[in-house]
């Protein structure tokens, strides 16, 4: 298993409006998505594309949101996961486990934002960064 592009950057902030507004006004980055719930996933999100990737910008929705604790730790907000695109995402989950990684949650994949299936990594197995990977989206 290789893992593939950069498909986003996840960023948590508490006022994601403010977010998207400062990324258009400081770095130009003004294709920015409406603002979506997403429910089942915890968050509200919006995508800002860029040049070669997308930023994810991500508020929580709901106390059992898993952004909430990183923004008790982090309350103005901060880079929160990174995401890369895989081929299959079972043999990236099953390779992830052989390699010693801790897959988070059940380790069954669901369906995140882009409507694909997707897991994430302990961010204690990547030096500290959370790593979501995604089954590769139709480009
Ligand atoms: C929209 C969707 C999509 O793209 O489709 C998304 O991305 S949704 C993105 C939001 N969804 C997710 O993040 C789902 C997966 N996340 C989770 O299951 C959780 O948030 C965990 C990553 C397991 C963190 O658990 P919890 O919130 O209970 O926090 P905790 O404070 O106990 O954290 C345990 C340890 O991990 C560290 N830690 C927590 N969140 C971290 C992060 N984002 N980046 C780096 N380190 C992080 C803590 O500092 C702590 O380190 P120490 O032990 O050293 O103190
Ligand atoms: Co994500």
């Amino acid at each position: 298993m290789r893992i593939g592009r950069l498909n986003h950057i996840g960023i948590a902030t508490p006022d994601i409006e403010a977010t998207r507004d400062t990324y258009a006004a400081l770095y130009g980055a003004d294709a920015a998505t409406p603002v979506k719930d997403f429910p089942k996933l915890g968050v509200k999100v919006c995508f800002v594309s860029i040049e070669n990737t997308e930023l994810e910008l991500l508020q929580p929705l709901g106390p059992d949101s898993p952004v909430n604790k990183f923004l008790e730790k982090n309350p103005k907000g901060g880079q929160h996961h990174m995401c890369f695109e895989v081929d299959d995402i079972i043999a990236a989950r099953d390779a992830m486990r052989e390699r010693g990684a801790t897959v988070l949650g059940t380790g069954v994949p669901y369906i995140g934002a882009h409507g694909v299936p997707v897991i994430f990594v302990h961010p204690k197995d990547t030096h500290g960064v959370l790593v979501e990977l995604m089954a590769k989206p139709e480009h």
